[in-house]
């Protein structure tokens, strides 16, 4: 029935790279020679024979689980329940069989099967019983919610003499294929038997992964959830930002289009694809950079009003503070996107137009040397604190991404997102402040009673400026410093009446 008298190499053998050219065809080749793995020597920890692998199916995630095996110097034989038709799909090193007799050698075997056909391979308990079953299989969000036991744990049910190991489902087939330098490289691993987790735990670093232990096979549920997550921490933060957007966007369209339109008769719609937005966008970065540093504020007034750091923060609190990574990351890419729109700005025909008809304006009435000091003044430097401003936040975000904050000890990270991320809120304040000048007091900006847009994004982020630097007085941040080392306000420890215990503990909570 083999195909190939599939050899077992020894480990000198599989340390060098493994010859394309002794393979045939596109899936053969292996797509990462040993070489470039970055394996730190652990295939020495097998034994000089190759261990046998057995996958069980010959789907999409079988062939790249034999390429990426074989390639990985392993000896594999796949059960299949036709394997003459699908024995040109797999690499010729690897042996394709009949699931009965591809389950007989090995010790560890990939179930590369959905749930739902898990049943059909109970005619095989027999062989399999005492081997170590791979569950890598992914549930649908619907079987998910479905099912009460994991996919793992079924399959364990329905093998009652096997060992069962959850590992791989995070792992696309794609991934498998191109290698693990693409996407992400860990692998969590569980089952209620270590010796089992370990073996396969190899497994997963020869191919060039990094196994995570996540427990017993009850963590199953948990690893089978993680590919159904879409970006968890991002939803609220996303929402928000489309909220401010939506609302910052009507605001300048009434204020830029439509007054223009309805009050002195001017055709602006033009205005709606770049002008609008790019007095929307760095609006809802601005505000979105104050509520990061909004919560930090709020949480340090809540323990100074309750003198204490040992009562919980309301869960909203809480919530809030685990999403501004998320919050500040959108508010850096609408700052971001505002700047190359600012730099759109004088490239459009509209302004050449609108410049023109001035100069033209201008000639008319016989005015020479159009220069007004202040603004030319203004305009510099609101600019200039735009970009500054721009440049800090870009700090930030540089330093959120994870290989370079694994480089910051705990101090140089806070130190970034903290401190300067403080400055870049101010130097946005100031960008803001010298934009709008002296317009939040001249009647003519306020178009349908509406005051100036810029007007409505200082008030959090000066609230924010205010209260921060309030904190750095004295006696405030004495007081802040004595709290977060464990001091309490004796009046949370002089009541010790249960009733009174009672009360304090409400009027703290508000
Ligand atoms: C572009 C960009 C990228 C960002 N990336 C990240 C990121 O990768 N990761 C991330 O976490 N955030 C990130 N943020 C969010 C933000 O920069 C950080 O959360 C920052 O640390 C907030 O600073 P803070 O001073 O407001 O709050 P913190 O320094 O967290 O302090 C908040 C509050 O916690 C309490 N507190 C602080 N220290 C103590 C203590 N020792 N004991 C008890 N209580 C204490 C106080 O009440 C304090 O006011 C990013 C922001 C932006 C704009
Ligand atoms: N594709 C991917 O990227 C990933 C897949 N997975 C998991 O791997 C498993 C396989 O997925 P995938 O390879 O994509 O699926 P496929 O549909 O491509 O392959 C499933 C294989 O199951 C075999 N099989 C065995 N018994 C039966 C049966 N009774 N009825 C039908 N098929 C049977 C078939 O092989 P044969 O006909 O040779 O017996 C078939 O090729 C799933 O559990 C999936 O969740 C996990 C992570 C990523
Ligand atoms: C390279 C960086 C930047 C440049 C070149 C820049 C440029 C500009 C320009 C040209 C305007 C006037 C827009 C208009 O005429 O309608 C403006 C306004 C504004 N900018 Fe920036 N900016 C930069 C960075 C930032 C950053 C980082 C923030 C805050 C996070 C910010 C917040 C604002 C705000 C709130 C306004 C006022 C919008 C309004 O109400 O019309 N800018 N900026
Ligand atoms: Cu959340
Ligand atoms: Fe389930």
């Amino acid at each position: 029935m083999s195909k190939t008298g599939a050899s077992k190499p020894c480990v000198s053998q599989m340390c060098q790279p493994i010859v394309a050219t002794k393979l045939s065809g596109k899936m053969d080749k292996p797509l990462i020679s040993r070489r470039l793995v970055d394996s730190d020597s652990s295939l020495a920890e097998f034994p000089s024979e190759a261990p046998k692998v057995g996958i069980l199916g010959s789907g999409d995630f079988a062939r790249s689980l034999a390429t990426r095996l074989v390639g990985s110097g392993l000896s594999v034989v796949v059960g299949s329940r036709h394997p003459k038709r699908i024995v040109g799909l797999f690499p010729s090193a690897a042996k394709v069989t009949f699931q009965a007799e591809a389950v007989g050698s090995p010790e560890v075997i990939f179930v590369a099967v959905f749930r739902e056909h898990y049943s059909s391979l109970c005619g095989l308990s027999d062989q399999l019983a005492g081997k170590i079953l791979v569950d890598v299989s992914n549930p649908t969000e619907q079987e998910h919610l479905q099912h009460r036991e994991s996919n793992a744990e079924y399959l364990a049910s329905l093998f009652p003499t096997c060992t069962v190991v959850k590992a791989f489902n995070v792992i696309s087939a794609w991934t498998l294929q191109a290698g693990p330098r693409d996407g992400n490289r860990q692998v969590p691993i569980c089952s209620d038997q270590p010796e089992a987790k370990r073996t396969v735990s190899e497994l997963a670093h020869a191919m060039g992964f990094t196994p995570v232990d996540v427990g017993s096979l009850a963590s199953a549920q948990e690893i089978e959830a993680i590919p159904l997550r879409l970006l968890p921490g991002w939803k609220v933060p996303t929402i928000l930002a489309l909220g401010l957007f939506i609302f910052f966007y009507t605001y300048n369209f009434i204020r830029d289009v439509l007054q223009p339109y309805v009050q002195e008769n001017k055709n602006e719609f033009y205005k709606l694809p770049l002008s609008v937005v790019n007095t929307t966008l760095p609006c809802v970065a601005y505000v979105l950079l104050s509520l990061v540093y909004l919560p930090g504020v709020l949480a340090a007034t809540l323990q100074l009003w309750r003198g204490t750091k040992y009562h919980r923060f309301p869960d909203w609190l809480d919530h809030w503070l685990q999403h501004r990574k998320q919050i500040g990351l959108l508010s850096f890419f609408c700052a971001a996107l505002h700047a190359v729109y600012s730099v759109c700005l004088p490239v459009r025909i509209s302004y050449r137009y609108n410049l023109v008809n001035l100069a033209i304006k201008q000639v008319l009435t016989n005015k020479s040397h159009l220069w007004v000091e202040e603004n030319v003044w203004r305009m510099e430097i609101y600019l200039s604190l735009g970009v500054l401003a721009l440049g800090v936040l870009s700090l930030l975000a540089v330093t959120s991404l994870p290989s370079i904050a694994n480089s910051l000890n705990w101090r140089e990270f806070n130190f970034v997102q903290s401190t300067l991320g403080f400055v870049a809120l101010v130097l946005s304040t100031l960008h803001t402040l010298t934009y709008g000048w002296t317009r939040a007091f001249e009647e003519s900006s306020y178009k349908f009673y509406l005051p100036p847009t810029f007007t409505l994004t200082l008030l959090v982020p000066c609230v924010v400026i205010l209260v921060k630097g309030l904190f750095l007085l004295p006696c405030l941040s004495h007081r802040l410093s004595k709290i977060r080392r464990g001091w309490e306000k004796d009046s949370a420890v002089k009541f010790t009446l249960p009733m009174d215990h009672a009360l304090a503990q409400k009027t703290s909570h508000v």
